[in-house]
Parts: structure tokens; C-alpha cells; sequence
């Protein structure tokens, strides 16, 4: 068994003229929470279908839990997904919904699975509501409730906490949290924030390419760079610069100086190092932050 949950190796997707991904390659680890970037129309939503096996690519292959995900009946019961704007049928009451869908899926206990992802996503209280009487965000989580429900190994969610309140989009963050490590989770957010707080990588398309995939450390830098925020004090360049280790720095802004080093020393021996110079030379601290944040990296990056 290989722990990779899913592999692309060059996929490409055309929608007659249109490419939506272009030679796309990257990797899923097992067990880990793995962000999908990109602004829209970078092609997430399409790579999420090839994923589950919705769409065939037309260019390149995909592995997902060992399998070619368009094999019919091969990821069954292996496999939730919560596509984007997914759309509840009409006429059924929320419990009855999910126990159907549970028993499709082959669950030994559709009311016990039902009853246990509706209470995750918090919306026990609709068990006997219908579905067409359902708020938006209601209706998110109902569907979000069936691709947890069996616990698969992979679970898919494209944009679970688009259109959430505040309080709700955060308990959907800690069910996330609760799978790592257990299952493997591919989520797709424009909440960079919350992307970079809750996965441990990702893959940042743009215009269908792939413009980087790694861990959230190399993503955001936090193994080659950090900022000190200075409250007062002068900082001289030039005796950073020629400091071990260190390939670049400079003040951002007047009050922020940002520092970059070669890999393969320990951040925390260069930031004392560059924090020890400041003080003795009588600059006031106020802060000192690792990396830059995932939305600026993007940012920058599209
Ligand atoms: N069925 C389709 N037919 C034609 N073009 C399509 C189809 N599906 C997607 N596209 C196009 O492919 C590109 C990628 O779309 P996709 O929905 O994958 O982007 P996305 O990153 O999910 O965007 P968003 O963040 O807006 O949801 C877009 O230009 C879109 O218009």
C-alpha cells in the first residue's frame, strides 16, 4: 500500500476549445488535510471531478486510493465528496435523505452513520426538516453530513465553508481537524487564511497550471524567511546581511524588516541571532513572525 491517497500525473482537461487544466502533476500524502488554491476558474473544481471520478481527464491519469477513479464501483465506500453547490432533492426529509443515501452506499447502519455526521456538522435539528425548506447554509452542511457519513478514507469537500456563518463555518474547520491523520481530506477554500491554518499542503493552480504545490512551510516560506517588527530603533543593513546563513535583508517598510536565509539551519538560530544584534544595538521589538502569509504568497504568486 502507497502513501499516496492521490496522484495526477499530467492531466489535462478540455471542455471543446476551453482548457480548464493543463498538464497538471501533483501528489495527495495519506492522511494529511490538502488544500486546492487558485482564483476562479483556475480549474479546482474540475480537478476535484476527475478526483471522484465524475469527469474522465483528457489528457494524462489519475491514481486515487490505489485505483483510476473512473473505474466504476472502485472507490465505493472508499470515497465522500462534497462537490460545490451540491443540490439536495426535493422532497425528503433531511434523516430519510441520509439513510438512503447510506444505504447506496452499502453502510451497515444508515440511521447510527446518518444520525452521527448530521450531529458533526451540527445540524441535528433538521433530521425531520425537508430539504426544499432548508437555509443555504443548511443545506451545505446536510450535504457535507453525507460525504462524512461511513468516515471513507478520502473525503473531498470543494468550498465547505462558502456561505457559512461565522460560528458554523468553524465548527466545519474542526471537523476537518478531527480527520487528519485518520482520513485524507482535500479541501478547496478562497479562505486562505483558513486554508493555511488548517492544512498541512496544497496546490496552487492558476489559469488550469500548476503554479506550486508543497507542504505549508514551503508554501509560505516559513523554513527560508521572517519579519521583526521594530518599534523603534535603527536597523543597519549591512551587518545583517554579512551574518551565517543569511542570503538577504532589507526593511519592508519603516517599521518592518524582513530577513531571508539558506536552508538547512534552524530558523529559530538565525532569528536569535538577527534578534540578539537588534538589541544589543538598542532597537525595540515588537514581534517577530515566521514566513509570509499563505494569502500574500498567493498574492504574489497569480
Ligand atoms: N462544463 C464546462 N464546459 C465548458 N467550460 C467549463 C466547464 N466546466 C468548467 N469550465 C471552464 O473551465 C475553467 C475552470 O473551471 P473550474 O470550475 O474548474 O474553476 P474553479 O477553480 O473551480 O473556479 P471557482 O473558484 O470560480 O469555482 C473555467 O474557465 C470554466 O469556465
Amino acid at each position: 500500500m502507497s502513501d499516496v491517497a492521490i496522484e495526477l500525473f499530467g492531466v489535462s482537461k478540455r471542455f471543446g476549445p476551453k482548457v480548464a487544466v493543463n498538464g497538471v502533476s501533483f501528489s495527495v500524502p495519506k492522511g494529511a488535510v490538502y488544500g486546492l488554491i487558485g482564483p476562479n476558474g483556475a480549474g479546482k473544481t474540475t480537478t476535484f471531478s476527475m478526483m471522484c471520478g465524475y469527469l474522465y481527464p483528457s489528457e494524462g491519469s489519475l491514481k486515487v486510493m490505489d485505483v483510476d477513479p473512473t473505474t466504476p464501483g472502485a472507490l465505493k465506500g472508499r470515497l465522500g465528496a462534497l462537490p460545490q453547490d451540491a443540490v439536495l432533492p426535493p422532497g425528503w426529509e433531511v434523516g430519510a435523505l441520509l439513510m438512503y443515501w447510506a444505504r447506496l452506499s452499502a453502510l451497515a447502519e444508515p440511521e447510527r452513520e446518518a444520525r452521527e455526521a448530521l450531529d458533526k456538522v451540527g445540524l441535528m435539528e433538521a433530521w425531520n426538516v425537508q430539504t426544499q425548506a432548508l437555509s443555504h447554509g443548511m443545506a451545505k452542511r446536510a450535504a457535507m453530513a453525507q460525504a462524512l457519513m461511513g468516515s471513507p478514507p478520502l473525503v473531498l469537500l470543494d468550498e465547505p465553508t462558502a456561505g457559512l456563518d461565522p460560528r458554523v463555518a468553524a465548527q466545519v474547520r474542526q471537523v476537518i481537524r478531527d480527520m487528519k491523520g485518520r482520513q485524507t481530506v482535500v479541501v478547496s477554500s478562497h479562505n486562505l487564511q483558513e486554508l493555511e491554518e488548517l492544512c498541512d499542503a496544497a496546490a496552487i493552480l492558476d489559469k488550469g497550471t500548476l503554479a506550486q504545490a508543497g507542504s505549508m512551510n514551503e508554501l509560505t516560506g516559513q523554513g527560508a524567511e521572517f519579519r521583526v517588527q521594530i518599534a523603534r530603533g535603527s536597523v543597519i543593513i549591512p551587518e545583517l546581511t554579512v551574518m551565517p546563513h543569511i542570503t538577504d535583508a532589507r526593511m519592508e517598510s519603516d517599521t518592518v524588516l524582513r530577513v531571508r536565509f539558506s536552508g538547512g539551519v534552524a530558523p529559530e538560530e538565525v532569528i536569535s541571532q538577527v534578534v540578539r544584534h537588534l538589541l544589543q544595538h538598542d532597537v525595540l521589538i515588537l514581534g517577530v513572525s515566521r514566513g509570509q502569509r499563505l494569502e500574500d504568497r498567493v498574492l504574489q504568486m497569480l
